[in-house]
């Protein structure tokens, strides 16, 4: 189901094409098509329930599809789910760690991006301490680190403080910068306005509307959030 395509002849970083899950006797995507295009921030909204989480499986595979095809031009990488971090080891010996685990070190550029989420002066410090939002961005850190084009993010504000749903927001806008590509699920909308380029809404497995953020013409996410979701009711 699942291929990979050269970079430069496919501006598409995620090609999903008439992709069709169910759980049980129930169908949850049917015929369902989205593009995600090359280092773009792309956001998936949509109410609870409606297929998020599940299609981000469905792309890294943790989920098989019962029809359809899903590209990925590049290697991508999935935020570690529920902060699966080592509590009794200290932020850099999780580093370390998970550096073992995916191949990285920690260089100039694991320093610069721990300083972006203000993270570096916690790192000696036991996880168990941690705030959510800490532990949240030490998760994020690590698949960062990982160095793949495609970073895939399940909510990544969801709980966290404002101050570092700002540092998470920059990281991500930095990310974009560095040439990779973001998609993210999230239900705080105004974060989803200030850095998305490309929001796709799903409501029980239906793609809404997909349309770049230039093109909400004054409307906010919200105005339409609630539009959509009340036409497809
Ligand atoms: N492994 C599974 N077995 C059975 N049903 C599942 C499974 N995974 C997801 N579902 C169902 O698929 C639907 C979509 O769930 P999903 O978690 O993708 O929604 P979501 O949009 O991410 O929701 P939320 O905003 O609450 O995180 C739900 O009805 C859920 O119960």
């Amino acid at each position: 189901m699942k291929g990979a395509k050269n970079m430069s002849e496919i501006q598409n970083a995620i090609e999903v094409k008439n992709l069709k899950k169910g759980f049980g006797g129930r169908v949850l995507f049917e015929n369902f098509s989205l593009n995600v295009k090359a280092n773009t921030i792309h956001a998936i909204i949509g109410p609870n329930g409606s297929g998020k989480t599940t299609l981000l499986r469905l792309i890294t595979g943790v989920y098989q599809p019962n029809a359809g095809t899903i590209n990925i031009a590049g290697k991508y990488a999935m935020e570690l789910e529920n902060d699966y971090l080592y509590e009794e080891q200290t932020g850099l010996e999780n580093l370390r760690i998970f550096g073992k685990y995916f191949g990285f070190e920690i260089n100039d550029r694991s320093d610069s991006y721990c300083t972006q989420l203000g993270l570096t002066e916690h790192l000696g410090k036991r996880v168990s301490t941690y705030s959510k939002g800490m532990k949240r961005k030490l998760s994020l850190l690590i698949v960062i680190m990982m160095g793949r084009d495609i970073l895939l993010m399940d909510e990544p504000t969801s709980g966290v403080d404002p101050i570092s749903r700002v540092e998470i927001r920059s990281l991500i806008e930095a990310l974009k910068a560095d040439g990779k590509t973001v998609i993210i699920t999230s239900h705080d909308l105004s974060e989803i306005e200030k850095c998305a380029d490309d929001v796709s809404m799903i409501k029980n497995g239906r793609l809404l509307f997909d349309k770049g953020i230039q093109e909400m013409q004054g409307q906010s996410l919200e105005e339409i959030f609630i539009k959509e979701g009340n036409r497809h009711e």
